[in-house]
């Protein structure tokens, strides 16, 4: 579909059963792949970055049996070991597959290419290369320098003594961490710059432990890694909902509740995007807490001034609540949304101005007052899911929107407008 017109939507209601978290999928399903035993994964999420992670995967011999709407796992692991693939490993635009994927396929014996779309190909990779080549990794671009696509010759690393820029992306240094214990030494790890998107660094260490290794650490300003580790399968292991499409009901909720329970996310979440809730109790909604579930209600909605470097993701939303909340909204610590799907600051900036907010585009924040009445449009979406979702909330605060290029969400949540259509009353 071209694209996807929304009328004004009454009010929101109803029950939302979070799909698996795509952070969480795809870790799970790496180290499933790489350890001993066979691993059972439920709630795994079915959507673009899982399917690369998956056909990956097949491609070096790892055997996964998939139910018949992909939600469940059966993933044979290897023991460490992968085959050499027929053909390049094309990644699409999943962050979580490619950069994970170089530095164990730089621990592991064969020769590998890995590539993406034309957008990978523009996201930067070279904090990553540079410390897995300091650590003798054998790392070629085979276009650009410090971007994808990659050659790579996989052998045994000794591990050592190594620093790791983390100021564009915590995705490389969760790469390094997860490649790590299959180095035949210990490995130092040491953070140059402000580490970016911390929590998904605890993610990484809670699915690393899950799968029997442990990483010491001091304040995430340094990292500790035994060498010649094995991952052990944890046996059965469930993907928790995804906090960062969560956000897109809480901020439903809070604009034009009704009341929406959504299951798969609560106080015990393992995922920083559930902060996102908490900026929500700032700007106004009304939420119930529950372990692994939130129920959210309208709330008298006021801007806010956040450091959002944590919650990268569902800042996003923010920048469109901030269409229904008094005063102005700041999302700032954000520089890294223009290394994502597209330049997110530059994309969002220009879509909300065409609906007539007024918005300040900073270099690494940005600034948004609500207008009055807000213009009929067609949003366009830059191939990014998030910006095709959180627009939506225009329709959910009563106004006609047209969103173009809605499959885009196949990335991360591929039956999303269907689940707002669920919960919508007209
Ligand atoms: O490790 C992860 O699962 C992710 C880390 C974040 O990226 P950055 O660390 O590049 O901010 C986030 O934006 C991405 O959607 C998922
Ligand atoms: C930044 C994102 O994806 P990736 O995992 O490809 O970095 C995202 O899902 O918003």
């Amino acid at each position: 579909m071209e694209s996807l017109r929304l009328e004004p939507i009454r009010k929101v209601q109803g029950e939302v059963v979070l799909p698996g978290s795509k952070s969480l999928s795809n870790r799970i399903l790496l180290l499933a792949a790489l350890c001993q035993g066979t691993t059972k994964v439920t709630n795994l999420l079915d959507s673009d970055d899982i399917r690369h992670m998956l056909g990956a995967l097949a491609l070096m011999g790892v055997e996964v049996e998939l139910n018949e709407d992909k939600t469940q796992a059966l993933v044979h692991g290897q023991g460490g070991k992968l085959t050499t693939p027929p053909e390049s490993l094309f990644l699409g635009n999943a962050g979580t597959a490619y950069r994970p994927l170089t530095a164990v396929l730089a621990a592991t014996q064969g020769e590998f290419e890995l590539s993406g779309e034309p957008r990978m190909e523009e996201r930067p990779i070279g904090h990553l290369v540079d410390a897995l080549r300091a650590l003798g990794a054998d790392i070629d671009y085979l276009k650009t320098q410090d971007y994808p696509p990659l050659a790579i010759k996989g052998k045994t690393l000794a591990g050592g003594e190594v620093s790791i820029d983390g100021s564009i992306s915590s995705q490389f240094l969760t790469a390094l961490l997860m490649a790590a214990p299959l180095f035949s030494g210990d490995t130092n790890i040491s953070i140059k710059g402000e580490l970016v998107s911390k929590p998904y660094i605890d993610i990484t260490l809670g699915v690393m432990r899950k799968f029997g290794v442990e990483v010491s650490n001091n304040n995430y300003q340094s990292f500790h890694v035994k060498g010649g580790q094995q991952y052990v399968s944890p046996g059965e292991i469930m993907v928790e909902g995804d906090a960062s499409s969560a956000s897109y009901f809480i901020a439903a909720a809070a604009i034009n509740g009704g009341e929406i329970t959504i299951h798969g996310v609560g106080k015990a979440s393992v995922q920083g995007d559930i902060g996102f809730a908490k900026v929500m109790e700032q700007v106004g909604a009304d939420i119930d807490w529950y372990d692994d579930k939130l129920v959210v209600r309208k709330g008298q909605l006021m801007g806010v001034d956040i450091d959002a470097n944590a919650i990268p993701d569902a800042a996003m939303t923010l920048a469109t609540v901030a269409l229904f909340a008094k005063g102005k909204t700041a999302i700032r610590n954000i520089y890294n949304w223009r290394v994502k799907e597209t330049d997110r600051l530059y994309a969002m900036a220009t879509e909300l101005k065409k609906l007539g907010a007024e918005v300040v585009e900073g270099h690494d924040y940005i600034e948004i007052t609500p207008p009055l009445h807000l213009a009929d449009v067609a949003i366009d979406t830059y191939n990014d899911h998030r910006i095709a979702m959180c627009f939506s909330m225009v329709a959910v605060g009563g106004w006609p929107v047209t969103i173009n290029d809605p499959g885009c969400t196949a990335k991360t949540f591929p039956t999303y407008f269907d689940t707002l259509a669920s919960v919508s009353c007209s």
